[in-house]
């Protein structure tokens, strides 16, 4: 069922996308598909693409060649990278949920829950930790019941303990909603443990595949610490290929 693209069981698909911003190409016909339900990491070294492949799923660019395929009515929540507030500026969690469009305090509170940010509804948004603010951008959104939720770096600025925790979040929002799950990481080698599918993107589809549970392992703690709760695994590449292009990676 995964790798089918634009198949009958995807809801989201890129088909041969080549994107160029009007110099080199960033993205050459580069092809995934999203089943309903499925969590699929993307890793890439910075600048590989990953974010250019976010933009051309949410329809934000137009690729020059290939295809994206929605499924008719396909609600995407997207979380950002970053988002920049100005500190000065009084913001309540609860005030954020209302941008750029008013919810109900029911809608609101559910959506805090799911996302693990229960009781921060009355905080400013500049006292959240990065944690908390990562779950609150969660928050946002699941508010519109996504039936994909795209992660876009979501992780990056927390240690080790606080992604896992993270991960264990998403997965919670996953059996919540049933939603499919797109994230992307710029960690090559770490990465959400119940991924179904991880693919390494280098400007192509580098390599794709599952990633090790190796929670079981005593090596685990030495490598991951404490508190993971087994939320973290490997992704052991498999491409040992010459690039013809200007990217470079560590195949290792
Ligand atoms: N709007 C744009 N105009 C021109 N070039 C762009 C634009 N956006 C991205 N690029 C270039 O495209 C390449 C890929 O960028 P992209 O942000 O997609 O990579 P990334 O894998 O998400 O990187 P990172 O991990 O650093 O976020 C980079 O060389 C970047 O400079």
């Amino acid at each position: 069922m995964p790798g089918l693209s634009g198949g009958i069981m995807s809801i989201l698909s890129a088909e041969n996308v080549s994107v160029g911003y009007g110099g080199p190409m960033v993205l050459e016909n580069v092809s995934l598909s999203i089943a309903p339900g499925e969590i699929v990491t993307i890793v890439g070294p910075n600048g590989s693409g990953k974010s250019t492949l976010l933009r051309v799923l949410i329809g934000a660019i137009k690729p020059q060649t290939g295809k994206v395929h929605r499924k008719r009515g396909l609600k995407i929540g997207y979380v950002p990278q970053t988002l920049h507030i100005d500190p000065t500026l009084p913001l309540t969690v609860r005030r954020f949920l209302d941008l750029p469009k008013r919810v109900a305090d029911t809608d609101a509170a559910a959506a805090l829950e799911t996302a693990g940010a229960a009781g921060l509804a009355g905080k400013q948004m500049s006292e959240l930790s990065g944690g908390q603010f990562q779950r609150v951008l969660l928050a946002r959104a699941i508010l519109s019941k996504p039936d994909v939720l795209l992660l876009d770096e979501a992780t990056q600025g927390l240690d080790q303990p606080g992604s896992a925790s993270f991960y264990r979040q998403i997965e919670t929002v996953r059996s919540e909603l049933g939603c499919a799950v797109l994230m992307v990481s710029h960690e090559l080698h770490v990465v959400m443990s119940a991924s179904d599918r991880v693919i390494c993107l280098n400007g192509h589809v580098c390599c794709e595949g599952t990633p090790d549970v190796v929670s079981a392992a005593p090596a685990y703690r030495e490598l991951f610490g404490t508190g993971t709760g087994g939320a973290l695994a490997l992704y052991r590449h498999e491409h040992d290929h010459h690039h013809h292009h200007g990217h470079d990676h560590d195949h290792a």
